[in-house]
């Protein structure tokens, strides 16, 4: 079972400035979220929040109701390790594709989980190994096992963090601009991986600057202006319907933030 992340009325900033005003936002089980907006709005900055790296100045994070900030360090990390996140460049290791696609595999979310799949990997059913390979098939990577991860092109490796990210199954899963630096094929194979992970449960929330790639996979798209959340709805009401004029004019790439 997967769980849900909501941002609940959130303000953040750095030093004396203010980046996000008042955002509230979730990712339920199962959906994909875009997050639209100009350069420089906060995309970035909210997706870290929803990742629990950084603390917001004001207003909750709640993982399946309960509020994170509030709760026991241990509670968090444990909460944290739900957590999966591409960023727009993959780092990986010096390793090879299996390796880094198995790294983040040791952290299990909890005992009893460790348990239920220590015992599943003793009667052979499942193992770090395959969760890995599974992961890296869904990229279309399972082949390369054994190359280096220095030997592999930008969209290769990007798929690579994809799959990393995916092996230790999480419940949510935030990508900031996953496909900003990819040729259409590989940026194919990341939106299906995608549409792949929301169909097993996981909530994702995706910030992209591509308009068409917010069309394509997401369920809900959340608009991000200077004033914070503009307007989130169904994709197909953000594109044909809006309710904010804002939103049409951004979209048709005639608001100069
Ligand atoms: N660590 C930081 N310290 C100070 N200011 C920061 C920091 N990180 C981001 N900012 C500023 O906060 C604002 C929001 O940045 P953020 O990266 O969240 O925006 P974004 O919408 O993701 O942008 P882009 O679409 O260009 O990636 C920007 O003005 C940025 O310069």
């Amino acid at each position: 079972m997967t769980h849900s992340l909501r941002a609940n009325s959130i303000h953040h900033g750095y030093a004396d400035t203010t980046v996000l005003e008042n955002v509230s936002l979730s990712v339920d089980p199962g959906e994909v979220v875009a997050i639209i907006g100009p350069s420089g709005v906060g995309k970035t900055t909210l997706l870290r929040l929803l990742a629990l790296f950084d603390r917001p100045r004001e207003g909750v994070l709640e993982y399946d109701g309960t509020d994170v900030w509030a709760a026991s360090q241990q509670e968090r990390l444990a909460f944290r390790r739900c957590i999966g996140m591409v960023f727009q460049d993959a780092s990986l290791f010096d390793a090879s594709v299996r390796r880094n696609a198995e790294y983040g595999l040791h952290v299990r979310r909890s005992w009893s989980d460790r348990l239920r799949r220590e015992v599943a990997d003793l009667v052979g059913l499942r193992n770090g190994t395959s969760d890995a390979v599974e992961a890296l098939d869904v990229v279309g990577l399972a082949e390369e096992l054994d190359r280096h991860a220095s030997s592999l092109s930008g969209g290769e490796a990007q798929r690579v963090a994809f799959a990393r990210a995916l092996a230790y199954d999480p419940d949510v899963l935030l990508l900031d601009e996953p496909t900003s630096d990819l040729d259409p094929r590989n940026t194919a194979v990341i939106e299906d991986a995608v549409r792949e992970a929301s169909l097993r449960g996981i909530g994702v929330a995706i910030a992209t600057h591509d308009m068409n790639q917010a069309r394509r996979v997401a369920d809900r798209v959340a608009v991000l202006l200077g004033d914070g959340i503009i307007e989130v709805d169904d994709t197909e009401t953000i594109f044909e319907d809006p309710a904010d004029p804002r939103t049409r004019k951004f979209i048709d790439g005639e608001l100069i933030y």
